[in-house]
């Protein structure tokens, strides 16, 4: 084997790279080649050359599918054929919750059913991997143009998760305390890196006291009044200090995974009406798309075993047992609500099952 080919996770990093630039990738199912790029990304000219054979098929999730009332025949995605004649900007209006209200009558759509759904979900995987709309353009091909990423369905299967390595730690003084270490993790495929900040020295023989927080820089950084992570933030850390030891894993999932374009979307959506659930829904994407087995890979190469976990969502407590950390005990982390965020920690706890 070639030593400078690719391996699975590079090849599918790659992918994911091409479809932010805007360049589409080949899929290869079972001798049949497609291209597949992500529309919000894709120009007229890419879209004409990709179009030239006369197919096409726009994929969907469920989600974006039950907004645009368009029927559902393979459980999580739906297949319409577009508009022979549509531009780039025709397709991101029909992907992009924000113009619905504008053009509410968007439809009827032609769906369909057979052939092979597995190319378009590994399409859609892509897009939300790259962190946009989920809503992929897929045309059959005969050869595969020069220079195109080419992933191959099935034969090789999908990569396993990605390892995640201790890059550097240095010491940090933070308002919380000055004994603060910041250490920083690279995943192996290319994607954004966490980082770990350690409190004191914690004792590793006993549970530990941890919280995986999620990236918010809206709220860590500017201090929003939407959400309550800025104040569960420095309230873990000034926790972690009192008690002489913590470790808060920072983990760079913006907007529960969706990325800051999308949270943002989605916080256009609710300034029209639409709960934080119903936003994301809206968008194409669930709820939750956060993986919290990164959390638990980082703790253990840490050498924590076992944790005292601050939160008050159970999908943390419940991913990092899976992945074979103990939670020993979790221990609530409530701030105060505001006038602007009471609303958002209400549907949290009606819909996302966080606990009080
Ligand atoms: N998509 C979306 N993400 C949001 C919204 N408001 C906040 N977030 C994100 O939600 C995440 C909140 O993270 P956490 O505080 O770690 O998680 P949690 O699920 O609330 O659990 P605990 O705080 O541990 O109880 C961050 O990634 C924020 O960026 C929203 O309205 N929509
Ligand atoms: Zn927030």
């Amino acid at each position: 084997m070639d030593i400078f080919a690719p391996n699975l996770t590079e090849l599918y990093a790659r992918a994911r790279s091409d479809m932010l630039l805007g360049l589409p990738v080949c899929l290869s199912n079972d001798g049949c080649l497609w291209l597949a790029g992500a529309v919000e990304r894709l120009s007229d000219a890419r879209i004409a050359a990709m179009r030239a054979g006369g197919k096409a098929e726009l994929a969907l999730t469920h989600l974006r599918a039950e907004t645009l009332r368009i029927r559902v025949y393979d459980n999580d995605l739906t297949r319409i054929t577009p508009d022979p004649l549509s531009s780039a900007a025709e397709l991101r209006d029909l992907v992009d919750p924000g113009r619905d209200l504008n053009r509410p009558l968007m439809g009827p759509f032609q769906e369909i059913r057979g052939g092979v759904p597995d190319v378009a979900r590994l399409a859609l995987r892509l897009a939300k991997a790259a962190q946009l709309l989920p809503a992929v353009l897929l045309c059959p091909i005969d050869t595969t143009p020069k220079g195109v990423t080419v992933l191959e369905l099935g034969s090789h299967g999908t990569p396993t998760r990605a390892d995640i390595r201790h890059v550097v730690n240095a010491r940090l003084p933070i308002t919380a305390t000055p004994a603060a270490r910041l250490h920083v993790f690279r995943p192996d495929d290319g994607s954004v890196e966490h980082y770990a900040i350690e409190i004191g020295q914690p004792d590793r023989t006993q549970p530990v006291l941890a919280r995986l927080h999620s990236a918010c820089f809206t709220g860590d950084v500017l201090g929003s009044l939407k959400c309550d992570c800025g104040p569960q933030l420095h309230a873990a850390l000034d926790k972690m200090a009192a008690a002489g030891g913590g470790i808060l894993v920072y983990l760079n999932q913006e907007g529960r995974g969706i990325g800051l374009a999308n949270k943002m979307r989605a916080y256009a959506l609710q300034d029209r009406g639409f709960d934080t659930v119903e936003a994301n829904h809206r968008l194409g994407y669930d709820d939750d798309e956060r993986d919290f087995t990164l959390g638990a890979r980082i703790l253990s190469q840490m050498g924590i075993r076992a944790v005292r976990l601050m939160t008050n969502n159970p999908r943390k407590v419940r991913q990092l047992e899976t992945q074979g950390i103990t939670v020993a005990e979790r221990v609530p982390l409530w701030t105060p609500p505001t006038a602007e965020n009471a609303a958002y920690l209400r549907v949290k706890a009606t819909k996302s099952g966080h606990l009080k």
